[in-house]
């Protein structure tokens, strides 16, 4: 299988150097650079280093910093203008956090592959003036009318759920740049996704992760997806051969539960599925109004192969027992 798709590649004269479309902060030069790893462990032909390019694509979502994603249209956001650099040729593939892709790709363009999952978790960061965080009981060290930095609607709204003294302030700004801002005490804490943290090296001391069922991860976290012109059946072989099965699965039960609820972008909602021992598939579902004083989470399991329906189901289930302003 190793060879089979270099050769595939070659044979169709997909033209080389492959052009790559990513953002071009940190972490998703990281990811980016991963992903290339994994292709030419898998295609050494490919391991040449003129085989591939890198076109770091500035996005809306990377220029507006001032508001909140939400006010400014969310999701798609992050990814418009690589979707156009795809659609225009301009690059071959490109590389994306899969929580900021939107649901539905459009026309012309595929997700054609994930990658294997980085821990999924949100990861609560306390700042310099408080001590570092009890794994067991971590929201314990904010202080009562703690100030905490984070701009995404999903972790405020499960924050101030289970603790509605404290205040939130917004945090924008890629990762390194929220954690300057941790430090310079614009914040008490802040919430970050440790994959993020993890890829980057900047998992600090006496953070601690949050466990999934208390904070409901946002769809696809920790996940990187790959999209490619829908007629480049080329690169769709390459990409199957690094495509992570389990992260295939967990995500699609994640966005068909995101698709099915299709909150306007002001809606917290989060989605987390695993496998489980036997193999099958558990999601958990989230809706929430920001300020925490409605939250609804549900679980549930089905065979790997449903996950789509899984996810369907489980939205459809969580918005009928919704407030319906939720969704207007
Ligand atoms: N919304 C920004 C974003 N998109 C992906 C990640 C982290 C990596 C991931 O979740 O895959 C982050 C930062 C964060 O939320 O802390």
């Amino acid at each position: 299988m190793a060879l089979a798709h270099p050769v595939a590649v070659s044979k169709h004269r997909q033209p080389l150097p492959l052009r790559v479309g990513t953002r071009a902060s940190p972490l998703a030069l990281w990811q980016t650079r991963d992903f290339l790893d994994r292709v030419t462990h898998f295609c050494p032909v490919l391991r040449d280093a003129k085989a591939f390019e890198e076109h770091a694509i500035s996005t809306s979502g990377d220029q507006i910093q001032d508001r909140k994603l939400a006010d400014i249209g969310g999701k798609g956001l992050f990814a418009k203008e690589i979707h156009e650099a795809l659609l225009d040729g301009r690059v071959d593939f490109a590389v994306h956090s899969l929580k900021d892709l939107e649901t539905e790709m459009p026309p012309g363009i595929v997700l054609a592959c994930t990658l294997k999952r980085e821990d999924a978790r949100d990861c609560l960061l306390p700042g310099p003036a408080l001590p570092a965080c009890d794994p067991a009981d971590p929201l314990a060290a904010l202080p009562p009318g703690a100030v905490i930095g984070t701009s995404s609607v999903r972790r405020q709204s499960q924050l101030l759920h289970l603790r509605p003294d404290l205040r939130l302030v917004m945090f924008r700004g890629n990762v390194a740049t929220r954690m300057r801002k941790l430090a310079e005490g614009e914040a008490a804490a802040t919430l970050l996704a440790l994959a993020g943290l993890r890829r980057l090296g900047l998992e600090p001391a006496g953070s601690v992760a949050l466990d999934p069922e208390l904070m409901v991860p946002a769809a696809g976290q920790g996940i990187v997806g790959v999209t490619v012109r829908a007629d480049n059946t080329e690169l769709h072989e390459l990409l199957a051969a690094i495509e992570d099965p389990e992260a295939r699965a967990v995500s699609a039960a994640e966005r068909a539960l995101l698709a099915a609820l299709d909150g306007s972008c002001r809606t917290p909602i989060g989605g987390h599925a695993r496998l489980l021992p036997d193999g099958r598939l558990r999601l958990t579902g989230l809706v929430a109004r920001t300020d925490g004083s409605f939250l609804l989470k549900r679980s549930e399991e089905a065979s790997a192969k449903d996950a789509v329906r899984l996810g369907a189901e489980l939205g459809s289930a969580l918005r009928r027992d919704s407030p319906a302003d939720l969704f207007a």
